[in-house]
Parts: structure tokens; sequence; C-alpha cells
């Protein structure tokens, strides 16, 4: 062993020592924490003496909880704390550090050594820094600069200096087990080894290898808006998630994890990328997907369609006249000039169009339609429309007081008395004695009059009524949005843009499905955003950063209700055009349509070109497959040339794919994806593959990435990868027409290590230039 060798071994086995003592200490720290909670908790009533006699005692009571919550919250607090803390140094204990930097300021001679880890370390004494957090200032010269003149910013002003050389370290099980001089680029040698390890049930950090240009994209903080363009498999969501831990610690006195939401494209997908942060010693950012937010926000009202459900119509249907309106109603309700109609149609609402539900009480109207539209209009037109629904709201409720003045003499409330429970009967006796001020001891002693039970009747009865008032259910959303549909000569006064040659066909459309209370995906957010804009956007202050990832699957009509919906947030938008798969993204290639959201002063765009995921040979085939391809970098990891093998039928696809599966796993290949096109065909190869082993069928709403041999439909597919993976059925029929293509594409980027084709009869044209350039082994 070289003398330089033995003493970072020696350095290495220092620090380690260190955090073997520090991991004791927390221990110990966590147990008497958790001790301290258990105790508050059980104790905590002995505590308090609860007196509310007179005002003092009241307040005494008061102060009493009080402190006692207080106590509680800072043992859980400090507990928390140490657990974390313990839970990441837990991590390092064998694996201190992953890199060096020798720099020397710009007023010194001698370069100081900076050992970079996933989180910061000091010695005993807490004076000297044995490792730097990757997220420090100082750790960015190790991902940005080269050997020479190099700077760092810090709160307080630039350092200038010299970065004399850098390194890099494998140091696994307390074992260091190489170091690289990395100056020129950092660790290939590394890289190689992390790209070419198998898949594992979920993604890793990346903190040891991140590349200069997603650097850039961590530590961005400029701006509202960062938009990331990056090739299949460019590290966008792993840059994302770095750099919402970046964020983290960057403004740990500001920012919780609570306050950063990431859109994920599905459940599946929000599971896959759970442990990133953990493995960084962060809390988990909230996640969500969109098709969650609309259904919490529509579900009660409509049966909403989810996208992939949009996308099997559109993948599914025969090429008829019905699907082309549905491509054609897809583009246009996705598009800035329907927000602009809705945006313009709401504001006529000011002057007419209002539609409201008649109010009925037991089986007679009480309030009809065309009243509720005279007393709106007769408010001052100055108001906003959500000022004058709230007073329209206070006279309905009004209107029931004086309902109620009439209705308690009626029979019809003699016959509920007369058939009133007695539990209900005494329910009502108790509240009505409270009202006269009885006590609760004096309650046997109050004769209830028969008018007061008369009129408790009849306010029972309007409760539900007087909640539907409450909560606007008197506004006929479904009926105002359909006015955008109910004739479509219309149109034209809200927008003088060229409305879709299907425009008629579009509109019964959307008509028939509001009738029957369903809102195709496509309406969803239009129909959510006129909402908002008549009755005030309801919008979250609390998130700081919003994270969106696989955003090509957006609409703009999306991004702008995202933008109200979070009005103080900061966004950070990560996606790839070629990896659009919905109808209304055709044609688009980038995010020219995110410009105007926050500006151009407020918007930085990155690209990502070089792609990390899959083999040389894997890239070199699958950006043939899509308009100016060549642009991607392929990281130089050698692999096999993925194959195509064109099969005659069904029986014969289904027993070579079993071969297939049963070869690769024998390569020691332990994620394999059988990709479909859609949910109908992964359901079809699922029913006739059932000969291999342990073999599983991803659906729409499956939770959990699966390991092991999976069928999946493509579009499921996005944003995870595999080992290895065998395209069902890759033939001129499935994938013949270009608004697949992409789909297609997405499916091929899947593979790390193997890609293998098949193809019943023909295949498809999208393969031509692999097959004549040879980058696919026929
Ligand atoms: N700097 C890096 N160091 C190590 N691994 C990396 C690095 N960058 C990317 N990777 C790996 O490359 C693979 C692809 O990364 P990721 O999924 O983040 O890419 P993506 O751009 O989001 O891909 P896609 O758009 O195709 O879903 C992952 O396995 C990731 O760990």
């Amino acid at each position: 062993m070289n003398p330089e060798f033995r003493h970072e071994q020696q350095r290495a086995d220092l620090v380690m020592g260190v955090i073997a003592k520090e991991i004791a200490r927390l221990k110990a720290e966590t147990a008497r924490r958790k001790d301290e909670v258990v105790n508050i908790r059980r104790h905590f009533w002995d505590e308090v003496k609860v007196n509310t006699d007179t005002f003092d005692d009241y307040l005494e009571t008061i102060i009493g909880l009080r402190q006692e919550a207080q106590a509680l919250s800072v043992s859980e607090g400090s507990h928390r704390h140490a657990s974390r803390r313990l839970s990441t140094l837990q991590r390092m204990k064998e694996s201190p550090y992953f890199g060096r930097i020798d720099f020397a300021e710009d007023d010194e001679s001698i370069p100081e050594p900076f050992y970079i880890g996933i989180s910061s370390l000091t010695d005993a004494d807490g004076e000297e820094f044995l490792v730097y957090d990757w997220r420090a200032p100082v750790s960015s010269v190790y991902y940005d600069c080269q050997p020479g003149p190099a700077e760092y910013g810090t709160p307080g002003g630039t350092v200038r200096g010299t970065l004399e050389g850098k390194w890099q370290y494998l140091i696994r099980n307390g074992i260091l087990e190489s170091m690289f001089d990395t100056s020129l680029t950092i660790g290939d040698e590394v890289l190689q080894e992390v790209l070419g390890k198998r898949t594992d049930k979920q993604m890793h950090n990346i903190v040891a290898t991140i590349q200069q240009d997603q650097n850039r994209i961590i530590r961005h903080d400029r701006g509202r808006l960062l938009i990331v363009h990056g090739a299949a498999g460019s590290g966008k969501t792993s840059a994302a998630l770095q750099r919402i831990a970046y964020l983290l610690y960057k403004y740990r006195e500001h920012m919780n994890a609570d306050q950063i939401i990431l859109f994920s494209p599905n459940t599946m997908f929000s599971s896959y990328v759970s442990n990133v942060l953990p493995e960084l010693g962060e809390e988990n950012m909230q996640q969500v997907t969109f098709q969650e937010y609309l259904e919490h926000r529509l579900g009660h009202e409509f049966q909403v369609e989810t996208s992939y459900g949009q996308l099997e119509t559109v993948l599914s249907d025969a090429d008829t006249a019905s699907k082309r309106s549905r491509v054609e109603s897809i583009r246009f309700k996705s598009s800035v000039q329907f927000i602009e109609a809705i945006k313009s149609y709401s504001r006529s609402l000011a002057s007419s169009g209002m539609r409201f539900r008649e109010l009925t009480f037991r089986g007679r109207p009480i309030v009809t339609a065309e009243q509720m539209a005279e007393q709106f209009y007769g408010q001052d037109p100055e108001l906003r429309l959500h000022s004058r629904l709230e007073k329209l709201k206070d006279w309905l409720l009004g209107e029931f007081k004086i309902l109620q003045k009439d209705e308690w003499k009626k029979q019809w409330v003699q016959d509920e008395i007369e058939i009133l429970s007695e539990d209900a009967y005494l329910k009502a006796h108790r509240y009505l004695a409270g009202k006269r001020g009885f006590t609760r001891e004096a309650v046997a002693d109050y004769e209830m009059e028969p008018q007061a039970l008369a009129k408790l009747v009849v306010h029972m009865k309007l409760k539900p009524l007087r909640k539907l008032v409450r909560t606007y259910q008197f506004v006929d959303f479904g009926a105002l949005y359909g006015q955008l549909f109910d004739d479509p000569s219309k149109i034209g006064q809200w927008t003088q843009g060229e409305m879709p040659g299907e425009w008629g066909d579009i509109c019964r459309m959307t008509a028939a499905m509001l009738e029957d209370a369903r809102l195709s995906h496509e309406d969803a957010t239009p129909f959510l955003f006129l909402k908002e804009l008549i009755m005030g956007f309801q919008s979250n202050n609390t998130i700081r950063h919003v994270v969106i990832d696989e955003a090509q699957d957006y609409t703009p009509f999306q991004f702008e209700f995202l933008k109200h919906l979070f009005p103080v947030a900061k966004m950070t938008v990560l996606g790839d055009f070629n990896q659009a798969i919905y109808a209304h993204a055709d044609g688009r290639t980038d995010f020219s349509m995110l410009a105007g959201l926050y500006g151009p002063d407020q918007t930085e765009l990155v690209n990502l070109t070089r792609s990390y995921r899959s083999t040389r040979p894997i890239i070199e085939f699958t950006r043939k497959l899509i308009p100016q391809g060549e642009t991607i970098i392929p990281f130089d990891r050698d692999g096999e040339r993925p194959s195509l093998e064109q099969v005659s039928d069904f029986k014969e696809l289904h027993s070579r794919i079993g071969r297939r599966v049963h070869d690769l796993q024998r390569q020691g290949h332990q994620s394999i994806a059988v990709i479909c096109q859609s949910a109908e065909e992964a359901l079809y190869a699922y029913g006739s593959l059932s000969a291999i082993d342990g073999l599983k069928l991803i659906k729409n709403g499956t939770g959990e990435y699966e390991q092991g041999v999976v069928v999946i439909p493509s579009y499921l597919s996005k944003g995870i990868e595999f080992d290895a993976v065998i395209i069902y059925n890759a033939s001129r029929e499935v994938y013949g027409g270009e608004s697949v293509r992409r789909l297609f594409y997405t499916a091929c980027t899947r593979a790390m290590h193997a890609l293998h084709l098949y193809s019943v009869g023909e295949p498809s044209p999208f393969l031509e230039d692999a097959v004549r350039g040879g980058t696919l082994q026929v």
C-alpha cells in the first residue's frame, strides 16, 4: 500500500471513530428524549390542575396546559432532531465521505483539504470540519471547477482561490477501496461503476457523482421559474430531488419539507423516488399527482376521467370521426386560446349569464333560479362575482329565516312532532333548555313550549338547505361551464381565434358528458379554472417551492392553474418533449409556452443533453427514433446492441419472450420489463406470458414500483427504469402512426443495460433508420 493511500485510510478510520462516538452519544440521547416524551405524555394531566370555577382559575388552567404542551413539543423536537442526525450518521459510519478538494484561498499559500460527504461533521470540540456537507458553499467547487483559479459564493461574498486538486474516494464497509484523481471530470470510473449496477426497488441519490450541468440545476437560485429540458436519462428527476435537498439545507432556518411539493406522474413513481431525500438525511417533500388534486376538488361533483383513461381512448379507438373530434377537443381545451376564452367568458358573467339551481323545500320551490339571478344582477355591478355571490348567499339565508316564521304553524310540523323518536324529543328538550339558560342539573325543571319545539323542527328541516347555500351549491357550475358548449356559435363572443373544424361535434360531446355528471380529463382543469375565476382562487400560501416532473405532459392550462394555486411559490419544471405522450402536446418541442408564465426576467432555461441511464449502444439506437436525436450525448458505458426479432405470430412471440426473459435472468438482470403500448395490450400479454415465473402486471393505480419481471403499459413506465426492457410488439400495426412515436421512444429509453424488441409481422417504420444505420441488431 502506498503511503498516501495508507494515510487516507488512517484518516478515514479517524473520522469513522468520531462518527462511532457520536452515534453512541446520539443513541443515548434519543433513548433519553424518548423516555422524556413518554413521561410527559403519561403525566400530562397530573401536572395540569383543571379548574374553571373563577376566571383566575380558568386562566391558571390555560397557562398550565400551555406550559405542559410546550415542554412536550420541546422534547419531541429534540427527539426528532437527534433521531434524524443519528440516521444520517448511520449512513456515514462506513462511508464517511466521497470526495476531496485541495483549495487554497487567495491569501494562503498552502491548500487546505476539504472532504465532502452527505452531511457535515466536526471533531469532538466542534472546531475542525472533518467532513463538509455536499451542499455547503465550498462544496460547489468540487462539482463546478477544474484545477486552477476557482471561486465559490457564500452569503458573505465570493471566496477566490486556487483549486490544486480534486479526488474521489470509494469507501465501502469502512475500507478505502480506491481513490481517483478526478481533476478533469468527476470520476468517470466511479460513474461507470454506479451506472453499471443493477437497478434497485427505489431511486438513489447521486451526490457523489453530480455532473456540472446538473449542479447548475441543483444550486440554481434566481427568479421564480427554472425550466429544465433534458434528454431521457439525463438526470432530470435526480437533479430535481438533489435540488430539493439543497434548498432544504440552504434555507433550513426558514423552510421545511412540508413547504415543498413535487407533482409526480403517478403514485408508483412517487414510491420509486421516495427514498432519495431520507437517504440524504432529509425529510420527504409532499408528493401529489395532478389527477389526485383534480379528484380531491371535483370528485364529489363529477366522475372525472383520468389522464390515462384519456390516453387509452386515443390509443385504442380505431381512426373514426369521433376519435378525431376527441383529439381536437383535447388540443383545443388545453390551449392558451381556451384559457383566454374562459377568462373572457367569466368577465361576461358580470352582466349576464349566471346560472343558479332552484331551491326547494319539502318538494316545493322556495327560491327560483330566476329570483336568484335577479338578486345577483340587482347588486352593484362594480362588485366582483365572488362578492356578489356572498351577498346572494346572505340574502338566501335571510329568506330561510322568513320562511321559518310562517312554516312552524303548519300542520306538517305537528305531524313531524308526533312521530319524533323519544331520543330526538329528549335532545330537543335539552337543547331548548340550554337556550333558555337552564343548567345541566336543572334541565328537568324546564317545560318545553310547543311553539319552541315547532320552530326547532322547522329549523332542523332547513339545515341541509342552509348547508347547501353556505357551500355555494346554489350556483350551477356544471351549467355555467356547459354554456360554453350549448350552442356552437356562441364561442365567438369569447374568442376571435380560429376554432377547430370539429367544434360542433366537440360541443355535442361535451354537453352529453356534463349531462351525465362526467368530466373528461381535458375538461377537468378548465372547469376548475372557471369555478375559481368566479369564486376566487383557493390558493395555498404555505408552499414555497413547486417541482413538476414530466412537465411535458402538462397543458398550458394546468401551469396557469398551478401558478394561481401556489401564488408565493417558486417553480422548477422538468421535462422532455420527446417523451410527450398526450395528444395535447402534439407538435410541441419545447417549453416556450411557459415563457409568459412569470415573464422572461423571472425565468431560466437549462438544457441537459448528456444521457446516463442507458449504455452507449442503447442510446445510439434510441436517439435515432426522434428528430434531432443526434444532439443527445451518451455517457460512454459499453453494452450489447439492442436487438430486433421479427416473428410471424403471437404464439411464437410468447415463446421467444419467455426464452429471452430466462436468458436475461441468467445474466443477472433483476428488473425486467415487458413494455406494451396500452393497458389493453398489457393485459393480453400478461395472460399469454403466464409461463414466466412470478410475472406481475402493472396497472394504473399500482402504488409500488415492483421489481422482478413485469408487464407494463408504456405510459406507466415513464420516469422509471429497468435493467432490461423487452418491447412486446414493435410492429407497424402497433407503432405505425406518428402520434405514437414519442410513446415508443419513451418505452425504449427505460432500458439501462439491455433492450430487445419483438415484432409480429412488419416492424414499425420508426426502426428503419436504426436498422439501416446498424444501431439495431436484426
Ligand atoms: N450524475 C449522476 N451520477 C450517477 N447517476 C446518475 C447521474 N445522473 C443521472 N444518473 C442516473 O441516470 C438514471 C436516469 O436519471 P433520471 O431518472 O434522473 O433521468 P431523467 O432525465 O429524469 O430521465 P427520464 O426523463 O428518461 O425519466 C438514473 O439511474 C440516475 O441515477
